[in-house]
C-alpha cells in the first residue's frame, strides 16, 4: 500500500492559487505528475485590485520542479474562462478545487449589501461557476473530482462573520448535491473545512500557532479525495495541524407531538422539548431518503407518543458512500412488521377501491352484518407494505423516497383474509435491478396469521433516476407480467374514480403522503398527488372477481399488475378483460385519455371454467339462471364494442329472465365500450333478446361467433328499439353477409 499516489495525465484547476492553501495544492498535484491551471486573480484579501504575479510565480515554482503549468488570471465569476485555459493548454479538465476566497468581517448589524454580495459573489457563485462549467466535460469522460472549500466558520459560525459563515455552509449543501447528482457519472464531490495559516487567518490567529497549521498539513487530504483510489463523495472534513476528522448530522430520536385528528400546539412542543432534545441514542440520517422515512414512520405512529425508534441499520447505511449498491441490499431481510385492522379497515378498502351501495352484490363487502361479508382478497397487499417502513435504511439502497413509484405487483393467496385481525409480515430483498432510467426493488413478503401464510406478495419498487449503478438488468425471481391475447377484450368495466380517491383508499392503511401531500408529490416531481398504484390495481382486482367469479373471494387466486402510468384521483379506470382458462388478462386504461396504466396483468382464478360448463347449466335453471345471464352479456359486449365501432346512436339491450330484467347492456357511445349491469331490475325489459339454447351453448362454448351468430339470424332481437337510419342500414349491410 505504500505505492505513490500519482496523477499523471490529469489536469487539476486550483482557484486562488497563487498563495496559501492554492499555491500549496498546486505545487503538490504538479509533483505528482498533473498538469495544473493556477488561477489568480492577484487581488487583495478584501477583493480587490489585480495583478498576474502570484500566478505566474507559482507556475515557474511547478514547472522548475519539472511539473506542467499554465497561469490564468480570470476572476472564478468568468468560470468558463477557467475551464477553457485547463482546454486550451492541456485539452481537458478532471480535477477542480475550489479554493479562492476573500474575506469581507463585520459584526452583523454593520454587514452592507456589497460585504454580503461580495462574499457570496466569489465563494458560492464563483465555485458554482467554475465547477457548472467543467461539469460537462467530466459528465461525458465519466470521471471528474471537485473540492468545496467550507469553514468551520460555516459549520459553527463565527462572530463577525455572518456573510462568510453563510456562503461557506452553502457551499457544503451544493457539494451534497453535487454528490448525488455526479455519482452515476464517477463524478466525486467532497468538502473541506481547512484550518491553515494563510492570508485570511492572519489577521485573526497568533503568530505561533499560524507556523504550526502549515497549508502543507491540508493538502494530502485534497490530494486523496481526488485520486482515483478513493471513493469518497459527499463528505465534509475539517483539516488542520496534521489532524483530519470526517463529519456528519446527528439527530435526536425526537418524539411525535400531535395525534391524529388533534391540533398541535405549542403547548404541546413545550411539554415534549426534553425529548425533542435528548441525545440519547440518536440517529445519523445520512440521506434525504432516511430523513424522509422518518416522517412515513410518524405518519403511521400518530396514535402513539413514542419516538423514533433508533434504526439498527442506519450507522452502517450512513458508513457507505450511498446509493444502491444491490450486492449489499440482495438477500436482506427486513424488520417484522405487524399490521392490526378490523372489519373498519375491510369496508373501508372496499370503497377506497371504488364500492358503492349503488351496487347491491357491493354490500356484501361494505356491511358487517352482511351474512357473506368478507374482505377483498386485494386488500392482502395492505399488510404487507407495511414493510415498506425498513426499505429506507437498508444498507446498500440509499435512494430519495419522493423518487419512489410503485413498480409491479404481484399477489398470491393461500387463505381469504380475515375481516380483521393482527397478521405478521416477513420480507426480504430478493433482486435489485439497475434499468438505468431507475432501480427496481423486488420485495419479498409472506404474510401470517399466527402460524396460518394467508399470502404472498412480491413488490418491484421503481426508484426513478437511481439507475446507472451497474447492476444487472433482469432477474429469474421477478414474478412476469404477460401480454393479453391478440383480439377484442371479451369484456370491460368502467367505474369513476372520485377527487378524493386516494385520501378516502390511504384510510385503510396506505400512508404514503405522495397520495395526499401536494408538496409531498412536488417533490417527487408531480403537479398534484398521484392515485395509489394499489387502488388502480384494487379497482382492476374487484372487476374481475365481480365478472367471472361472481364476486367469490374464495375463487381468486393470484394477481400480477405492472404500473405503467400514474393515475390522477378523478379519472375513470376501464379495465379490459379476456379470459382464456382461469386466467383473466387485464389491462387497465384511464377511460378520458385512453391510456394504458396497469398492463401485462392477468388474474389468475380457481376453477372458473366449471362454471359454464354445459354441465353444470342444466343444474343451474339453464337459459334462466343468472350464469347464463352473465355468459350472454359478455358475448353480447364483445358484439356490441365491434359494433358501435361504426354506430353512432344511443344503444342499449336489456336481457329479461321470466317478467324482470335480468341484466342491462349498454354501451358508451364515446369510447365505444360496452358494460354489463346485473340485475334484477323490476319492470318489463324494451328489449329482449332470446337464442335457441342449442345455439345458446355453441356460443357459450365458443363454437359460435355471437356476432356472426347475430347477423345469421339465430340470436334474435325482440321488442322496441329505435334504430338510427344508420344502424339499420349497418345491420342490413351484415345480415347479407
Ligand atoms: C413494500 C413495498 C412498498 C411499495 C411502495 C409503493 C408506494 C406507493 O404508495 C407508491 C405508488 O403507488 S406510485 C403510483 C403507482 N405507480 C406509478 O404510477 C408508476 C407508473 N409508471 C411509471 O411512471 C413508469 O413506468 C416508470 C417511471 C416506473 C418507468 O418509466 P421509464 O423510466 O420511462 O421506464 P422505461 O423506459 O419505460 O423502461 C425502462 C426499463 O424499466 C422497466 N420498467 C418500466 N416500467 C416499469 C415498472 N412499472 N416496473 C418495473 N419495471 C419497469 C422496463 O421494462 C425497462 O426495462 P427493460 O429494458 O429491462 O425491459
Amino acid at each position: 500500500m505504500s505505492a505513490l499516489l500519482r496523477f499523471d495525465g490529469k489536469v487539476v484547476l486550483v482557484t486562488g492559487a497563487g498563495g496559501g492553501l492554492g499555491r500549496e495544492y498546486a505545487l503538490a498535484f504538479g509533483e505528482r505528475g498533473a498538469s495544473i491551471v493556477v488561477n489568480d486573480l492577484g487581488g487583495d484579501i478584501k477583493g480587490d485590485g489585480k495583478s498576474s504575479s502570484a500566478a505566474d510565480k507559482v507556475v515557474e515554482e511547478i514547472k522548475a520542479k519539472g511539473g506542467k503549468a499554465v497561469a490564468n488570471y480570470d476572476s472564478v465569476e468568468n468560470g468558463d474562462k477557467l475551464v477553457q485555459t485547463a482546454l486550451d493548454a492541456f485539452g481537458r479538465i478532471d480535477i477542480v478545487i475550489n479554493n479562492a476566497g476573500i474575506l469581507r468581517d463585520r459584526t452583523f448589524g454593520r454587514t452592507s449589501d456589497l460585504d454580503w454580495d461580495l462574499i457570496h459573489r466569489v465563494h458560492l457563485r464563483g465555485s458554482f461557476l467554475v465547477t457548472r462549467a467543467a461539469w460537462n466535460h467530466m459528465k461525458n469522460q465519466k470521471y471528474g473530482r471537485i473540492i468545496m472549500t467550507s469553514s468551520a466558520a460555516g459549520i459553527y459560525g463565527n462572530f463577525g462573520q455572518g456573510n462568510y459563515s453563510a456562503g461557506k455552509m452553502g457551499l457544503v449543501g451544493l457539494s451534497n448535491t453535487l454528490a448525488i447528482e455526479g455519482r452515476k457519472y464517477n463524478i466525486h464531490c467532497n468538502a473541506i473545512a481547512p484550518t491553515a495559516g494563510s492570508r485570511l487567518t492572519q489577521t485573526v490567529m497568533p503568530p505561533d500557532l499560524l507556523e504550526s497549521l502549515k497549508a502543507e498539513y491540508v493538502a494530502p487530504l485534497v490530494l486523496w479525495l481526488c485520486h482515483d483510489q478513493c471513493q469518497e463523495t459527499g463528505g465534509l472534513f475539517e483539516a488542520g495541524a496534521g489532524w483530519i476528522g470526517k463529519l456528519r448530522w446527528e439527530r435526536t430520536q425526537g418524539c411525535i407531538v400531535r395525534h391524529r385528528n388533534q391540533a398541535m400546539t405549542p403547548e404541546a412542543v413545550r411539554e415534549k422539548w426534553d425529548r425533542v432534545c435528548d441525545f440519547t441514542d440518536a440517529t445519523k440520517p445520512a440521506t434525504i431518503g432516511e430523513s424522509l422515512s422518518t416522517l412515513v414512520e410518524v405518519l403511521s405512529r400518530l396514535d402513539t407518543d413514542e419516538g423514533i425508534a433508533p434504526n439498527p441499520t442506519s450507522a452502517a447505511a450512513s458508513a457507505t458512500s450511498g446509493g444502491i449498491n444491490s450486492l449489499e441490499a440482495v438477500g436482506r431481510k427486513l424488520p417484522d412488521t405487524v399490521f392490526s385492522y378490523s372489519h373498519t379497515e375491510c369496508i373501508l378498502y372496499a370503497l377506497g377501491v371504488g364500492m358503492s351501495t349503488r351496487e347491491p352484490d357491493h354490500l356484501r363487502f361494505l356491511y358487517e352484518g352482511h351474512q357473506e361479508f368478507g374482505c377483498l382478497p386485494t386488500y392482502g397487499v395492505i399488510p404487507a407494505q407495511a414493510s415498506m417502513m425498513g426499505l429506507g435504511s437498508v444498507p446498500g439502497l440509499e435512494f430519495d423516497l419522493t423518487r419512489l413509484l410503485h413498480g409491479e405487483q404481484y399477489l398470491e393467496m393461500y387463505k381469504p383474509l380475515p375481516t380483521s385481525g393482527k397478521l405478521t409480515s416477513k420480507a426480504t430483498i430478493t433482486d435489485v435491478l439497475d434499468k438505468v432510467s431507475g432501480a427496481v426493488i423486488l420485495l419479498d413478503v409472506h404474510t401470517y396469521n399466527g402460524e396460518d401464510l394467508v399470502c404472498f406478495n412480491q413488490f418491484s419498487v421503481f426508484i426513478v433516476g437511481a439507475g446507472g449503478f451497474g447492476g444487472k438488468r433482469t432477474s429469474d425471481k421477478a414474478k412476469s407480467t404477460v401480454a393479453p391475447p391478440d383480439r377484442a377484450p371479451d369484456a370491460v368495466m368502467t367505474d369513476e374514480t372520485t377527487r378524493d380517491q386516494a385520501a378516502l383508499y390511504r384510510l385503510s392503511g396506505d400512508w404514503n403522503p405522495l397520495h395526499i401531500d401536494p408538496s409531498f408529490a412536488a417533490m417527487g416531481g408531480f403537479k398534484s398527488p398521484i392515485l395509489h398504484g394499489l387502488c388502480s390495481f384494487g379497482f382492476a382486482g374487484r372487476h374481475v372477481l365481480k365478472q367471472y367469479a361472481n364476486n367469490d373471494v374464495s375463487k381468486f387466486k393470484s394477481i400480477k399488475v405492472r404500473f405503467v402510468k400514474p393515475v390522477l384521483p378523478g379519472q375513470s379506470l376501464q379495465t379490459e378483460m379476456w379470459k382464456e382458462g382461469n386466467r383473466i388478462h387485464i389491462q387497465c386504461k384511464v377511460k378520458e385519455t385512453g391510456a394504458v396504466v396497469l398492463a401485462g396483468a392477468y388474474v389468475d382464478l380457481h376453477g372458473t371454467e366449471d362454471t359454464t360448463t354445459p354441465e353444470k347449466l342444466p343444474e343451474a335453471g339453464g337459459l334462466q339462471s343468472d350464469l347464463v345471464f352473465e355468459e350472454i352479456g359478455r358475448r353480447i359486449e364483445t358484439m356490441g364494442a365491434e359494433l358501435v365501432k361504426k354506430v353512432n346512436a344511443v344503444f342499449g339491450w336489456e336481457i329479461t329472465k321470466g317478467d324482470d330484467v335480468a341484466a342491462k347492456w349498454t354501451i358508451d357511445l364515446k369510447t365505444g365500450v360496452g358494460s354489463l349491469h346485473k340485475g334484477p331490475f323490476s319492470g318489463k325489459a324494451d328489449v329482449t333478446l332470446t337464442v335457441s339454447d342449442e345455439d345458446f351453448m355453441d356460443v357459450v362454448l365458443g363454437k359460435l361467433n355471437p356476432q356472426k351468430a347475430f347477423f345469421a339470424g339465430k340470436l334474435k332481437m325482440r321488442g322496441n328499439i329505435m334504430l338510427s337510419q344508420k344502424l339499420e342500414m349497418i345491420l342490413k349491410d351484415h345480415a347479407k353477409l
